[in-house]
């Protein structure tokens, strides 16, 4: 009995440290967990921290992941725990190898850089400085990341060295279309003889590609060249003002002279004629009072001797005061020549001045500003007659290419005969002008409806007729032209507008064409 007491106190003893060792172990096994999942996470966090570097070691770490979330399955995890270790190793070691090239590129760029001339020295101090901390190895990327920048730095501020030193702007279609408009406005112009080569060369300069600095120096040479012809017809102007100035003093001199002279005269004269007449009533008195013959004879012939006296005094003044006149008339005619010499000269050159304005100087046919004068004069005849009056727009097709091929001088030349060709092939009332580059204005008057197609085409027949040989090539020139005929209560400016509307038209219908707006 005793020893069946003391078995139950042992077995509950026993029983009391069997809960406890189970208390300890669920408490093991309740920390081990926390632990685990702790462990858990952080292997997922470093996966996730990792990926991308490499794909086995993400897809190894992936399973890893999943396996571990699963308690049972830690066992077989361990397995791919040494391989991603073995992966984790490989792959410190193709880092280590791919920093180590990094740095050797790096090395080769600024070895590159200091190759650059004209760096400041500052930056050329700043480089080599870099260039002595590049011996020393990257031990992670964050060796190497801040001398990547570092680079990018420098080559910025190559850039805005050299974008300081170049100072050479972009050309924009803007500045293409003004040196079109300035080449164009060239040939409108009319420049002296010798100022005629460095506008042709300006003109050339200006056809193909251009830097911004040829374009502002173009302009800045023709400024000084029209400056110098405005100088140049100011002082022939004020020539002639001077000579005509001299004649006028001139003739006013005479003038004054001849009036003082014709005073004096007048003064002498009339004393003469006091004279004269005081001695014809000297003689009527003798006359009258003297009874004795004899001394009436002597008184008489007295009288008369003193009067033939003074009347040839008086003749001589009169003979003197004739050649005098004459001298002045003659000096005034003289004068009077060379003054109005000098007028014709200067009204000549005026013509011719105005003549050489309102011509094209490439093809001899009016230019624009002509074109402008005579649509005003056609304009009013139609107001005035209501004839038919047709303005038409012709353009020369596919010129640049003539241009691009064969070289500008082969361009002009072409210019030069189409030009003479539209001349040729118009009526004496009818007018061609070159409106610029390779478009040439028509205004046509008195042509009916039925007419305008027929006599439009036999121009463009005419151009394209002609055997142009460049090169040993044969080529054929063809033009487009639009027409319009102006209407009741339109201007002729809308007319030319229209006429132009047709000719985008004919060239977008493949061109060789005349469409008439209807
Ligand atoms: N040689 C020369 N070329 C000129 C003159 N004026 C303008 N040009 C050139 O004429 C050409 C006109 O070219 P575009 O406007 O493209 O027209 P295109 O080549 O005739 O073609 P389409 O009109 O469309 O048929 C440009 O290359 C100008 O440089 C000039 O006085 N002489």
């Amino acid at each position: 009995m005793k020893d069946a007491v003391a078995s139950t106190s042992q077995l509950s003893v026993l029983q009391q440290k069997l809960y406890s060792a189970r208390q300890a172990l669920d408490d093991m096994s309740e920390d081990y967990n926390e632990k685990l999942q702790l462990l858990l996470q952080f292997i997922a966090q470093l996966s996730i921290a990792c990926k991308g570097q490499n794909i086995e070691l993400d897809n190894k770490l992936a399973k890893l992941r999943h396996k571990l979330s699963r308690f049972n399955q830690i066992d077989e995890s361990l397995a791919d725990l040494e391989e991603v270790d073995g992966i984790l190793k490989q792959q410190y070691g193709r880092v280590m190898q791919q920093l180590e090239e990094s740095r050797g590129s790096l090395s080769s760029i600024i070895s590159q850089i200091q190759r650059l001339d004209s760096l400041p020295i500052k930056l050329k101090k700043e480089i080599s400085y870099f260039k002595k901390e590049l011996v020393k190895p990257f031990h992670t990327y964050w060796d190497y990341i801040p001398k990547v920048e570092k680079i990018v730095y420098f080559y910025n501020e190559i850039l805005n060295e050299q974008l300081k030193l170049g100072d050479k702007f972009e050309v924009l279609p803007k500045h293409r279309q003004s040196a079109q408009e300035l080449a164009q406005m060239l040939s409108e112009i009319e420049f002296r003889k010798e100022q005629q080569e460095q506008i042709s060369s300006i003109k050339l300069s200006l056809t193909d590609e251009f830097e911004l600095d040829t374009l502002l120096s173009a302009y800045q040479v023709v400024l000084s060249l029209l400056l110098d012809n405005i100088a140049k017809e100011k002082t022939a102007s004020q020539e002639f003002l001077y000579i005509l100035n001299g004649a006028l003093s001139n003739v006013r001199e005479v003038v004054t002279d001849s009036y003082s002279h014709s005073v004096k005269s007048f003064q002498v004269a009339k004393k003469l004629n006091g004279e004269i007449n005081s001695q014809v009533d000297n003689i009527d008195g003798s006359v009258t009072d003297i009874n004795d013959i004899n001394h009436l004879k002597n008184q008489v012939t007295e009288q008369l001797l003193a009067l033939r006296t003074a009347l040839s005094r008086k003749e001589a003044l009169e003979n003197r005061e004739q050649i005098q006149l004459r001298q002045s008339v003659d000096a005034l005619r003289r004068e009077l020549n060379e003054l109005s010499k000098e007028t014709e000269n200067y009204k000549e050159r005026l013509f011719e001045q105005q003549k050489l304005n309102l011509l094209d100087t490439l093809t001899q046919l009016p230019n624009r500003a002509a074109l402008q004068e005579r649509m005003e004069i056609e304009y009013r005849n139609y107001k005035r007659t209501k004839q038919p009056l047709w303005v038409a727009v012709a353009d020369i097709d596919h010129f640049k290419s003539i241009n691009d091929s064969f070289g500008h001088s082969t361009g002009d030349k072409t210019l030069q005969v189409i030009a003479m060709a539209l001349k040729n092939s118009l009526r004496e009332t009818e007018f061609v002008s070159r409106f610029g580059g390779e478009e040439f204005v028509f205004l046509l008057p008195d042509v009916s409806e039925s007419d305008i197609k027929p006599l439009l085409n036999r121009v463009r027949e005419k151009v394209k007729s002609i055997p142009f040989k460049f090169k040993n090539q044969r080529i054929t020139v063809t033009v487009s032209i639009g027409a319009a005929q102006i209407i009741e209560n339109e201007l002729i400016t809308e007319t030319f507008e229209r006429a132009d509307a047709a000719l985008y038209k004919a060239k977008h219908q493949s061109r060789d064409r005349v469409i008439i707006d209807s």
